[in-house]
């Protein structure tokens, strides 16, 4: 049984409490790891690593040595990606067809885009006159931040914990990361390709553990870290952002989702309905851009149901390694508890159950494991609950509407802001629509198509700031002026 160790200053150590929880298999329930649980002490001591690390050979570094260390680091993800696919899945529960194209991938290219990023950050430069009829030069320069504190959630574990920690070690700091206490597996596994490489020992550090009174808590409430950046739950993000105020650190956070997509009559349904299948079922619709609310114009809005209806039934639900499942299992029991919460609460709002609603039954292991059905639901009010919260499951609810106007008034009114997929063949129609949206991200006629150089975040209560590209060397760094008289 995988053992995970904290990774602290290079070496992988027990948690000095003594404690460790289980890891269990959402596919069938099984303890398939033990964790160890940091206490204060452990992650004091990991802050204080990459707080010195940041003096160490790391500090001392050219851009360039830098750049190259990051590259060796994407390649050696990528030659050990079978390793790091087994871990993810593991703990994960989700297809291998889907980690091998995206999770594992996007885990080596996260630290090869900041690499060839960090060599192209130029600066600002002024030419300034002075009253003495000379003039001042003065120029920008960038410093890391310092240690970030890296929080991390468990539906995308490398993809998402390598998005922040990629550019933020390519900006010359130091991490400590505290990965969702779900998936442990890739970011310790990550430890020993760091040392593999030749990335100095503290520059990266992992430590286990929960959230409130735990590692999570420790870890933002440090004095010594300088800045924290966290994907999760908007209610962890406002709890972490008061902890972060205790010595005014600077946070980035990419926080939940209610995304709307709106189908228009004019739209290439096949596209529309293979595209809303993957926003709203893909990794089990654990995916913060995921599509849980769907506007579709009258006309085309039974055949879209229908033909909805028609690709969730369609889809075979089981574990990683069959290569016919589309769709793996929820996370946990908790949050099976909480998915189903919501498949109940849509009954008794009034909902029409197009499809799923329950549990399905396998015969074998699996009926141990976190499996839900996906589901459909039209019929429901904007205002029920159903409607309004982030369920983080495979659903998703159908409603119609008549006009422009009231489908970008319809998406806009939610409390979260984070991404919208438009499906029309107008193109006039997508460039009229698409910034009326209010969130950060639209996408027309696709979903979840990346690239790593744009701005990526939410609006309202979707996040705070902006990474990808620019935006992340800018988190992740500080800026001097040095103004020069000349
Ligand atoms: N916007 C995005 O880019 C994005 C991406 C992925 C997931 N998400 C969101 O993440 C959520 C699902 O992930 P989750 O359930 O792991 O989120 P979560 O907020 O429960 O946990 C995320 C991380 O925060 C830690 N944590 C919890 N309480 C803490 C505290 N008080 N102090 C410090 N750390 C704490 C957890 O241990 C975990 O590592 C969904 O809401 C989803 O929309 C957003
Ligand atoms: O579940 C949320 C997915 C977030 C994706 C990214 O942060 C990304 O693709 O960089």
């Amino acid at each position: 049984m995988a053992e995970h160790r904290l990774f602290i200053d290079g070496a992988y150590v027990p948690a000095t409490t003594g404690r460790m929880f289980d890891k269990r298999s959402p596919v069938t329930g099984e303890v398939i790891g033990r964790v160890h649980e940091a206490g204060r002490e452990d992650v004091d001591r990991a802050v204080r690593a990459a707080k010195a690390a940041l003096n160490g050979p790391w500090g001392t570094m050219t851009v360039q040595e830098r750049a190259t260390l990051l590259q060796d680091l994407s390649r050696a993800i990528a030659e050990r990606s079978e390793e790091f696919l087994e871990a993810e899945v593991a703990d994960t529960g989700k297809p291998k067809s889907l980690a091998r194209v995206i999770d594992i991938p996007r885990g080596a290219a996260n630290f090869a885009t900041f690499a060839d990023m960090i060599k192209n950050l130029g600066g600002e430069f002024f030419r300034t006159d002075t009253p003495d009829g000379s003039h001042a030069i003065n120029y920008g320069l960038y410093r890391p931040k310092g240690v970030i504190g890296v929080i991390s959630p468990w539906n995308l574990p490398l993809l998402l914990m390598t998005w922040k920690v990629g550019p933020a070690l390519a900006c010359g700091n130091t991490v400590v990361v505290k990965p969702s206490e779900e998936t442990p597996h890739t970011t310790t596994l990550l430890g020993e390709v760091m040392n593999a490489v030749g990335i100095p020992k503290g520059v990266y550090n992992v430590v286990h553990g929960f959230g409130p009174d735990s590692a999570g808590e420790f870890l933002t409430q440090h004095p010594l870290v300088d800045g924290i950046t966290f994907t999760g739950e908007t209610r962890t993000g406002e709890a972490i952002m008061r902890q972060a105020a205790k010595g005014l650190r600077d946070v980035s956070f990419e926080l939940g989702g209610k995304n709307a997509g709106i189908v228009f009559a004019d739209a290439d349904l096949d596209k529309a309905v293979e595209g809303t299948m993957r926003s709203a079922f893909a990794n089990c619709g654990q995916v913060c851009l995921g599509t849980e609310r769907v506007y579709v114009e009258r006309p085309v809005f039974d055949e879209f149901v229908a033909r909805l209806k028609a690709g969730a039934e369609s889809l075979v639900l089981g574990g990683p390694d069959d290569a016919n499942v589309g769709m793996g299992p929820l996370i946990s029991a908790e949050h099976r508890d909480k998915v189903l919460s919501y498949y109940k609460l849509a009954e008794d709002e009034g909902a029409t159950v197009v499809t799923g609603g329950g549990v399905p039954t396998f015969g074998d292991a699996r009926d141990n494991g976190c499996f839900v059905q996906p589901t459909i639901w039209t019929g429901l009010p904007d205002t029920s609950r159903v409607v309004r919260e982030e369920v983080f499951g495979p659903c998703c609810h159908i409603a119609p509407f008549d006009t422009e106007d009231e489908a970008i008034a319809l998406a806009n009114d939610t409390d979260y802001g984070l991404a919208s997929a438009i499906w029309t063949e107008n193109v006039s129609r997508a460039h009229r629509v698409a910034p009326r949206i209010e969130v950060g991200l639209v996408w027309v006629n696709s979903w979840f198509l990346r690239d790593l150089r744009t701005a990526f975040g939410g609006s309202k209560q979707s996040g705070i700031g902006r990474e990808g590209g620019e935006h992340s060397l800018e988190f992740y760094t500080e800026r001097s002026n040095i103004c020069v008289k000349i």
